[in-house]
């Protein structure tokens, strides 16, 4: 922080840096996996940052973590069991609990140091990390997974970006568990990153998944506080028949999220569709 402003420089994207106002700086920590950050911006509200890379902010997070959380979940016809892997912060559980279909959300992060200040600094998002129907496990998604086979219905993966704590997340053998974890028919959706920044590992991904689901796609929502505006996800089904691009049901209380939002999600702009739906090598 310099001059009263985060900049977000990163390797990631060279070049290029979003910067926010600070007005307050408000934890700083060095956790067990991660640099952990929580500042009151000017005009984004409290901003969560790990490693030097903004997470959340209070203004915009509404979009990533509704986005992230019905496009798996309006398109499955009856989520019972839901399991997050990362999402520390609690958006996306709040957003699962929005589905009056679902019994029990588990939460599975690496870090408490996550949790325990998103408690502290993020309200809106944590608050419902105390509801009864949610059970918070500190660890490791992957051991996690291994631990739990044919058990959720969805499996939403919030991870941060695949340099540190999350980069086994983006990779094939991580997509195995979720596959195997997953009941018959289930859902998965995981942080996909940027089509502006990440189409190597955009298209790595959809390989990755169109091997071991019948139902891959990529979908994307904008959202001013990450790099370059918008972000993706990896959605996939199990079940060969099923339009993850189509909900099934509707979601209460959104602000971002809707069905013509689901749907237009997964259209693509031509330099991202052709190398992302054709697969096709760099
Ligand atoms: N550069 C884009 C980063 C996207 C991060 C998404 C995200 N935001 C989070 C907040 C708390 C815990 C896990 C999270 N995962």
């Amino acid at each position: 922080i310099k001059d009263g402003w985060f900049r977000e420089i990163s390797s990631q994207w060279p070049g290029q840096a979003m910067t926010l106002k600070v007005k307050k700086i408000l934890h700083v920590e060095k956790s067990l996996y991660q640099d952990v950050l929580v500042f009151e911006s000017e005009t984004y509200g409290n901003v969560l940052i790990l490693d030097g890379v903004i997470q959340c902010t209070e203004r915009d997070e509404f979009s990533y973590q509704e986005m992230i959380s019905h496009l798996p979940l309006a398109s499955h016809p009856n989520p019972k069991k839901v399991l997050v892997i990362g999402g520390g912060d609690g958006g996306v559980v709040r957003e699962v609990l929005k589905h009056d279909t679902v019994e029990e959300v588990v939460l599975c992060d690496i870090d408490e140091a996550v949790v325990r200040v998103s408690k502290q600094f993020l309200p809106h998002m944590s608050s419902l990390l105390a509801d009864p129907r949610v059970t918070v496990f500190i660890g490791d998604g992957f051991k996690f997974l291994a631990d739990n086979t044919s058990t959720y219905d969805v499996i939403i993966t919030d991870s941060s970006d695949p340099v540190g704590p999350a980069a086994s997340l983006f990779e094939k053998p991580y997509f195995e568990l979720l596959h195997g974890a997953l009941t018959p028919g289930g859902h998965i959706s995981t942080q996909a990153e940027c089509l502006w920044l990440h189409l190597p590992l955009i298209n790595e991904l959809r390989k990755s998944t169109r091997e071991l689901f019948p139902v891959a796609e990529y979908a994307f929502t904008t959202i001013p506080t990450y790099p370059s505006g918008q972000i993706g996800f990896v959605v996939c089904s199990k079940e060969a028949g099923r339009d993850v691009k189509k909900p099934v049901r509707k979601v209460p209380d959104t602000r971002y999220y809707n069905e013509n939002v689901h749907a237009a999600a997964f259209v693509l702009p031509e330099f991202g569709r052709a190398l992302v739906e054709e697969g096709k090598n760099l």
